[in-house]
């Protein structure tokens, strides 16, 4: 990965955590940042070599609501919707002073409302009207494209070759993220996900949750309109109205914060 020896520019940006999902945050509301520079973004996104986060995230002027979010995920590539991208960057445009607890900000997906609860943010996702249930699981879009399948003692499962797999064999080149279930009590569960994108284990992926929480609706295992689940980083709450089929009014809710600041040269 070739770089200048000779800083050619002074990069500050925000680390921000949602539930163990993490990013590296920069305003470009100034419209200067090479979004296009792929190799930039995931050199940003390295754990060694530099910031490093599951993703990317900028926030941008737009003409029509509080401001647009533009997501990549850790390969520096521009993605689907980030569920907990989405709440880490409501706080950041608290911190910036863009908004005040609520907003409507513009996303790949459309337009999200939000709003603040101390460290928590609760983000309206879109509506989901189609649910493909298949032997092999369950498949969904929450924003994002997922799989869902139960399994067993997901404390040990193998998370990484399993869902490489299925990300691969069964979803091709444009690929899918693959979440593993299992059931806690009636509106409970613990999920674990592999994210396409970031081609690992996130400790917590929050379109896929989203996910989780509608699938297990549609496989009748709960019938709460809140549920909860469980990750490696934390606990998120996924609550909707649902109507023949129909999800709406969908909200993912949990913490999210501010690491550090810094200042790269790149
Ligand atoms: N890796 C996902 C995007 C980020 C999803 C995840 N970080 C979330 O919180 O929703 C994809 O390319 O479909």
């Amino acid at each position: 990965m070739a770089f200048s020896i000779f800083a050619t520019m002074k990069l500050p940006f925000y680390k921000y955590q949602g539930t163990g999902n993490d990013f590296v945050l920069v305003d470009n509301r100034q419209n200067i940042f090479p979004k296009n520079d792929t190799k930039l973004i995931a050199h940003l996104c390295d754990r060694r070599l530099g910031v490093g986060g599951d993703g990317m995230i900028l926030i941008e002027e737009d003409a029509d609501v509080d401001f647009k979010m533009v997501y990549f995920n850790a390969d520096g590539k521009e993605s689907t919707m980030c569920g907990n991208g989405g709440r880490c960057i409501v706080q950041f445009a608290k911190f910036l002073n863009v908004i005040s607890d609520k907003t409507t900000f513009n996303a790949v997906d459309g337009l999200h409302t939000a709003h603040i609860i101390n460290d928590e943010v609760a983000l309206g996702m879109i509506n989901v009207s189609e649910v493909k249930k298949a032997e092999k699981g369950v498949f969904l879009n929450t924003g994002s494209p997922h799989h869902i399948q139960m399994v067993k003692n997901i404390d040990v499962f193998n998370v990484f070759d399993t869902g490489r797999n299925i990300r691969n064999e069964i979803y091709g080149a444009d690929g899918a993220n693959v979440n593993f279930v299992e059931q806690i009590s009636e509106n409970e569960f613990k999920v674990r996900t592999y994210e396409r994108g970031v081609e690992d284990e996130t400790l917590s992926c929050g379109t896929g949750v989203t996910a989780v929480a509608i699938a297990m609706t549609e496989l009748e295992l709960t019938n709460e309109a809140t549920v909860t689940l469980q990750t490696l980083g934390g606990v998120l709450k996924v609550s909707f109205t649902k109507m023949d089929g129909f999800y709406k009014n969908v909200v993912l809710q949990g913490p999210a914060l501010q690491v550090f600041k810094g200042e790269i040269i790149i």
